[in-house]
């Protein structure tokens, strides 16, 4: 676990699971305590005010193990028919109690309810309210899926898809999209419902109506990285296109759109599929990832030049500042808030003053001058102005906008907010020098704001509710519920050695893919591969040592893994799937790049000892990251710490339609095994 010191009381820890996470020390632990993350999944995204708007798409059944993404969206009609009979009893019921009041026979709807002629619609998982479910105690993490409510208010049930297109058509989209749509997903790509929604309300937002706010949260696997990164990329090539001239900037990167995420990995995928995107419509895409942005060892600048760069940025830029002669045409920026950051507020911004008679922790010393406490002055010189964003998208917003995290990624928010001349309100909590959260009223941000996610946790809906009123929420209708490609299986430990078991069902899984080799009807030349999730890094590493000694060749990735700290996804090669575009993205990546092993013989099978066909780690890499379809299992050998946790790690397969299977470990007889019953009772309500 590293340390890095963000202000005088709170400090930023990179914990097991590679992603940060803060805390605050003394005079903020109280506080903390109060904010204590909470992991239950929302019962319901419909917003709280009537501002506010819910669309929800409709189902879209995919055939097991078929192609992604091709069958048509099928609606089930029969609990929309009785929901609307329902709906129409109930009106009329309201209309006769009102003739009865006032003597006249008209009816209007309530505020803000949208009568549509689209038919309603009910989500399938209502059924599951009925399991014979024990519902779990507060205390409990794990709990029941939850409902969309979908009457009410401000919601729109888009059952037909009213208004969203049902294909990747030109126009509306710009045909250099169209065609990278078709190199990246075959020659006849149709849009996934989330995907729909987000062309219906993101394509072509008009900068000069009003800054808009949107959610958009769906199941893993479904395409939501297309669903952002199309419309962000269209929009600002037409603002290019429109001649709008850039504000000046004393910066040397000027993005017009930013795209967060919690890790470096995702960040690195992310602008692939930006460049790979945006190759024929020419857009540059820039990946704050360590290999290709500064290394700060330009020039440090004192305090006093750093405080006068900040205040011709937070004052918008004024008529003194001009675009510097370096200026680098990027139009997209894709990083880590912390990364980010640092582009932007120049390396070692974070740093502190030891306090009076405080003691260092050596284990933070010895991990790097980054990670020290040290002297409170500027390192390197800020190279990211904010004056020309318009767009920013919140990936995982999950997890950055957890109270854990909120502070960076908020601040982040609020200078961008400040540079285009419209600062954000934000309190100064008592012993802290870093701005932290405005008080509970709306934030309006002079940029178009996407957040996006497979998980919206509780907490994260109400801050939602609080501060994003008018947010525009477009979901799947299997939001919070497993891919349905994605099968389930459980394991019982045997009560010996837990990586024997592990390493036999590892073979196993083998074992029936050469018997699959007789029947397939395709040739079949490599063993599907395997993710395994473990809670703590100590766990990855053993249980890699165990099976190397017995010939399985792997690849473990803890955090603090050396292969990490390259600047490229390499560490990630032969599990990830592939860019498949032949023209191909240019890579950030400066190593060479190492063929993968191919088979002088192509009726004999992939061989994993020569070969790595396992993966293990952490929660690091559940988030975000497109495995290749070959990952056709996900062991979770630990019990996942909650059910959110579960959801993105099992999602690790069963991505697009593809078959996968998530093999859960745990104890099913003797002592302890109510626990796995339990769990077992939750993961099929997710099904
Ligand atoms: N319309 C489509 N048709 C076929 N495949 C698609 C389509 N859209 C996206 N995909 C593919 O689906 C895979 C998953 O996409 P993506 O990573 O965006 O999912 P996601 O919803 O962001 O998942 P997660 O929640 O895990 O981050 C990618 O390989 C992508 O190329």
């Amino acid at each position: 676990m590293a340390f890095l010191f963000t202000s005088r009381n709170t400090c930023l820890r990179i914990g097991n699971n590679g992603l940060l996470a803060s805390f605050h020390s003394s005079a903020n632990a109280q506080r903390s305590q109060a904010f204590k993350p909470k992991s239950r999944l929302a019962k319901t995204l419909e917003p709280a005010q009537s501002r506010g708007r819910l669309e929800v798409a409709p189902t879209q059944r995919f055939e097991r193990g078929g192609p992604p993404h091709r069958n048509e969206a099928v609606v089930d009609w029969e609990p929309i028919r009785k929901e609307r009979h329902e709906r129409r009893l109930q009106r009329r019921e309201k209309v006769v109690r009102k003739e009865k009041d006032v003597g006249r026979a008209t009816w209007a709807p309530d505020v803000g309810e949208k009568i549509d002629s689209a038919p309603e619609h009910t989500p399938t998982w209502r059924k599951r309210d009925n399991l014979n479910f024990d519902a779990t105690s507060e205390s409990d993490e794990f709990h029941k899926p939850p409902a969309l409510v979908t009457t009410g208010g401000s919601t729109e049930i888009a059952a037909t898809l009213k208004g969203a297109p049902g294909r990747f058509n030109s126009p509306p989209l710009r045909p250099g999209f169209v065609s990278a749509l078709k190199d990246m997903l075959g020659p006849d790509p149709r849009p996934t419902p989330i995907q729909s929604l987000s062309m219906k309300w993101l394509l072509d937002e008009n900068p000069a109506f009003e800054w808009n706010q949107f959610l958009l949260a769906s199941e893993t696997g479904s395409g939501k990285s297309i669903a952002y990164l199309l419309p962000l990329l269209q929009n600002i090539k037409h603002l290019e296109q429109s001649d709008a001239p850039r504000k000046p900037s004393t910066r040397p990167l000027n993005p017009r759109g930013i795209v967060l995420a919690p890790t470096h990995e995702l960040s690195r995928q992310l602008a692939g599929f930006a460049k790979q995107l945006s190759h024929d419509e020419k857009l540059r895409v820039l990946c704050a990832s360590r290999a290709n942005t500064s290394n700060g060892k330009a020039r440090d600048v004192s305090a006093s030049e750093m405080a006068a760069q900040m205040e011709s940025i937070m004052s918008g830029g004024n008529g003194e500042v001009s675009i510097s002669k370096d200026s680098h045409p990027v139009d997209v920026l894709v990083g880590t808030p912390m990364k980010v950051m640092e582009m932007l507020r120049g390396r070692g911004w974070d740093r502190r003053e030891l306090e009076e008679g405080e003691q260092l922790d050596p284990k933070s010393l010895r991990r790097g001058r980054d990670k020290m406490p040290g002297p409170a002055r500027w390192r390197s010189k800020p190279e990211l102005g904010l004056e020309n964003v318009e767009w920013v998208v919140v990936d995982e917003a999950d997890v950055l906008l957890d109270p854990d995290f909120q502070e960076v990624t908020r601040t982040l928010l609020a200078d961008i907010s400040a540079a285009r001349g419209q600062p954000v309100e934000l309190e100064t909590f008592p012993g802290s020098s870093t701005p932290q959260l405005p008080g509970s009223k709306e934030i309006e941000y002079p940029f178009h704001l996407v957040l996006t996610s497979a998980t919206i946790p509780t907490e994260m809906a109400k801050y939602l509710d609080a501060y994003h009123p008018r947010l525009i929420r477009l979901a799947s209708p299997r939001l919070h519920h497993l891919p349905k490609s994605l099968q389930t299986e459980y394991v019982g430990w045997t009560g010996g050695n837990k990586n024997a078991d592990i390493e036999k069902r590892i073979r196993k899984v083998w074992a029936e893919d050469a018997l699959s080799v007789a029947t397939s009807p395709t040739p079949v030349t490599s063993l599907s591969k395997v993710l395994i999730f473990c809670n703590k890094s100590n766990k990855v590493i053993d249980l890699s040592a165990f099976l190397s000694e017995k010939g399985i060749k792997n690849v473990a990735l803890t955090s603090n893994a050396e292969d990490r700290k390259r600047g490229s996804n390499k560490h990630l090669d032969g599990f990830m799937r592939p860019l498949k575009s032949s023209k191909s993205a240019p890579s950030e990546s400066t190593e060479p790049h190492t063929p993968a092993v191919t088979h002088s013989n192509p009726n004999m099978l992939s061989d994993p000892s020569q070969e790595p066909h396992v993966m293990i780690t952490t929660s690091l890499l559940s988030r975000g990251l497109d495995f290749d379809p070959s990952i056709k299992h996900v062991f979770i050998v630990d019990e996942p710490r909650n059910m959110i946790d579960f959801l993105h790690r099992a999602g690790r397969s069963g991505r697009a339609g593809q078959a996968g299977r998530v093999v859960i470990f745990g104890k099913t007889k003797g002592r302890g095994s109510e626990r796995g019953r339990e769990v077992k009772e939750r993961v099929r309500a997710l099904v």
